[in-house]
């Protein structure tokens, strides 16, 4: 199955299970989170027409070329009294603008002479340096839709207009559960044949960014017995998030679970990595099961169950940005799967890690971004293909 249509199938099953509760939280517990709710400026911003520069307010028509008198100060956080006609004002950056002003000329283009008048050097303009009333939004206007995930951007911008709180989707409840005998968590002994469980952090940390609730379910040895059982006693998650036991060897158990207990709606995805990545439902509840593989891990949450809880949330946007760069390699070989390889830039260029294998997690530690190199196609150094951050799929 190529990879936009398992995505576009997992978006449709996300969107058909959407999470409606919502929960009012202080602003700054909302980052990451999805605004359950428009929100609607209740103000102007700016409330007043504000100076963009310290100088001097003025009416444009009394300057005649003659110096005007200074007539009062206007510190940003003042109420300024009309402007008298034929003078100007002292104003600094961020102070609201007298009203019968309507040009703001920059200090450095003024000279304040031994009389205290001043004296313009420069060709003025009306409504120069003046920031006006609404700017940036009016009261009633639509500034951040229902669906928006909210950054550091947004909580800028809600504070900006007062919010204290904002109203959000409630956290999507994840099991996190690492599968494979081999696993022992970091901090204890290693014993033969064993490795440390690296996916169950790197899947923890992603959730938490996104705003998840994350209900650690621990190491699920390869049994099957096992695994049908520690399934069960999951609970109440909207999603279980597994990694590994998804392929085809006589110790992958996830897949063989739901295909007995449940659905199996996805398995063999044309991508690389991340190809055993299986989708399903256990007792009704969805489960993602990722391959174990870590890079394949960090490639197959990037780009599909990340978006597939974006979607759960109301977020209609999910899909990375990509943008096109120059390939600073080639790729002589045609694959068979969507490859993404880990790369970042260099002089202009996407320049890959040296060492692709799906079971290295330094290639993704040095890179910027993935470069999707499409199933059937070879490169030439130079030809364009996409690029995707990795801060915007991973943060
Ligand atoms: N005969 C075939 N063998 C494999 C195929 C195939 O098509 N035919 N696909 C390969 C591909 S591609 C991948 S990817 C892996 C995926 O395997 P699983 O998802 O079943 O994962 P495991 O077999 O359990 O583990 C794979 C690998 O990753 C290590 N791992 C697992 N969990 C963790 C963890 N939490 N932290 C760190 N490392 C982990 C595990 O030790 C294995 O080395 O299957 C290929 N095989
Ligand atoms: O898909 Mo596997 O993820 O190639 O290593
Ligand atoms: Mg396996």
């Amino acid at each position: 199955m190529p990879v936009e249509a398992a995505l576009a199938r997992l978006l449709e099953l996300a969107g058909s299970a959407p999470i409606r509760e919502a929960e009012r939280l202080p602003l700054a517990a909302t980052e990451g989170r999805v605004l359950a709710e428009d929100l609607v400026s209740s103000l102007d911003l700016p409330p007043w027409p504000n100076s963009a520069m310290d100088g001097y307010a003025l009416r444009l028509a009394d300057w005649q070329g003659e110096p005007l008198p200074v007539s009062q100060r206007i510190f940003a956080g003042q109420a300024p009294q009309p402007l008298l006609p034929g003078t100007c004002a002292r104003i600094f950056t961020g102070a609201p603008v007298p009203a019968g002003a309507d040009c703001v000329e920059m200090q450095e283009n003024a000279e304040l002479q031994d009389d205290q008048r001043v004296r313009f050097t420069q060709p003025l303009k009306a409504q120069q340096n003046i920031r006006p009333q609404g700017q940036e939004t009016t009261v009633g206007e639509l500034v951040l839709p229902a669906g928006t995930r909210l950054g550091s951007v947004e909580l800028g911008l809600a504070a900006s207009l007062g919010c204290a709180e904002l109203a959000v989707i409630r956290p999507v409840r994840v099991a996190v559960l690492s599968t494979g005998d081999e696993l022992v968590e970091p901090g204890q002994p290693l014993g033969p044949g064993q490795i440390y469980n690296s996916n169950r952090v790197l899947l923890c940390s992603w959730l938490k960014r996104l705003g998840c609730a994350v209900v650690d379910a621990g190491i699920l040895p390869d049994d099957l017995p096992t695994t049908r059982q520690r399934l069960a006693e999951l609970g109440d998650v909207d999603l279980i998030l597994s990694t590994g036991g998804v392929s085809v060897g006589e110790a992958d158990f996830l897949g063989i679970a739901l295909r007995e207990e449940g659905e199996l709606d996805l398995w063999k995805l044309a991508i690389k990595p991340g190809k055993p990545l299986t989708f399903g439902h256990f007792r009704g509840v969805p489960v993602i099961g990722l391959p174990g593989n870590p890079a394949s891990t960090l490639v197959t949450f990037a780009l599909l169950a990340r978006p597939y809880l974006l979607r759960r949330q109301g977020v209609q946007d999910v899909e990375p940005l990509r943008f096109q760069v120059p390939a600073g390699f080639a790729w002589p070989k045609p694959g068979n799967r969507r490859e993404y390889l880990r790369a970042r830039m260099e002089n202009g260029r996407a320049i890959i890690y040296r060492n692709q294998s799906s079971g290295v997690l330094r290639s993704a530690s040095w890179a910027e971004g993935l470069v999707e190199v499409l199933e059937g196609t070879t490169l030439a150094e130079g030809d364009w293909l996409n690029f995707i951050p990795l801060s915007e799929v991973l943060g």
